[in-house]
């Protein structure tokens, strides 16, 4: 039997998008296995964050459907689907400046075990929600600033508490919307291993201009252009894809 059969996490079956005139996303079906390390790669306009709207709830598909687990959630406002198992990355802008990251971690994990019921019960008084935030912390290189005020943060360690925050809702899609944008240089190398080390078990779908994370991180990429899937395959076959090759050249070529 082949073993990949029952393991399909999350689907999309014919996602139409129009804005209008526009197509922004055009007849697009993905399937993404358990523990997946998936990219979606294409040229600025191509629909990436367009089809991601849809994925989380965000925006509505005027056609086609959005499966998690097997179950149709094309209707299903965005928390609900949090609370199902997809979650994306915080924007920075989201983040509570004002909030450490231990504070903004132990409201994550204390959310997704429901103790906000138990809202009377201090923080810190339950130390099983203390020692996951703690490894958290470790996981994502923010012991050091764990008690600093986020907003006084350095950009590449505020990305890093936007994935840690996902990651602490222990979802079962992990959507990673350009974690290295933006981040300066001597701060990259964390992200990359970060996200390398993220859990097994996760299904992690990264959008990423950054090739070296995307070709580091990703076992398997789908090339959107024009709001329609030009190819997928390992990262070994979209490199040598000569579609691939003359889409980015043509991009630079045209600025
Ligand atoms: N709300 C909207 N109204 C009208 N057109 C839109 C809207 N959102 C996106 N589009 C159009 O849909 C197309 C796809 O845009 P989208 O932002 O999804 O691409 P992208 O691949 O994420 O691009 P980038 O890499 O530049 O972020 C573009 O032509 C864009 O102008």
């Amino acid at each position: 039997m082949n073993p990949n059969t029952n393991d399909v996490v999350l689907e999309t079956k014919h996602l139409v998008k129009r804005f209008g005139g526009i197509t922004a996303t055009n007849d697009v079906s993905l399937t993404l296995r358990r523990g997946a390390r998936h990219a979606l790669i294409g040229p600025n306009g191509a629909g990436k964050t367009t089809l991601i709207n849809q994925l989380t709830g965000v925006s509505a598909p005027t056609e086609g459907q959005v499966l998690l687990g097997g179950r149709d959630i094309t209707g299903l406002a965005p928390h609900k689907r949090v609370a199902l198992g997809l979650a994306r990355t915080f924007q920075i802008n989201q983040l509570f400046g004002e909030l450490t990251p231990m504070q903004s971690l132990a409201l994550a994990v204390s959310s997704r075990r429901d103790a906000a019921r138990r809202w009377w019960q201090p923080m810190g008084s339950d130390t099983t929600i203390t020692e996951e935030v703690e490894t958290l912390l470790t996981q994502f290189r923010l012991e050091a600033h764990a008690d600093r005020r986020t907003r006084e943060l350095p950009y590449g360690k505020r990305r890093l508490l936007e994935i840690g925050l996902a990651v602490a809702l222990k979802p079962s899609v992990l959507l990673l919307d350009e974690p290295a944008a933006g981040v300066p240089a001597s701060e990259r190398q964390d992200i990359l291993d970060t996200v390398a080390a993220l859990p097994e078990d996760v299904s992690v779908v990264l959008i990423e201009h950054d090739m070296d994370l995307v070709f580091s991180f990703a076992k398997s990429m789908t090339v959107l252009v024009n709001g329609t899937v030009l190819t997928e395959g390992t990262p070994e076959q979209i490199a040598a894809d000569p579609r691939v090759k003359a889409v980015y050249l043509g991009e630079q070529t045209h600025g």
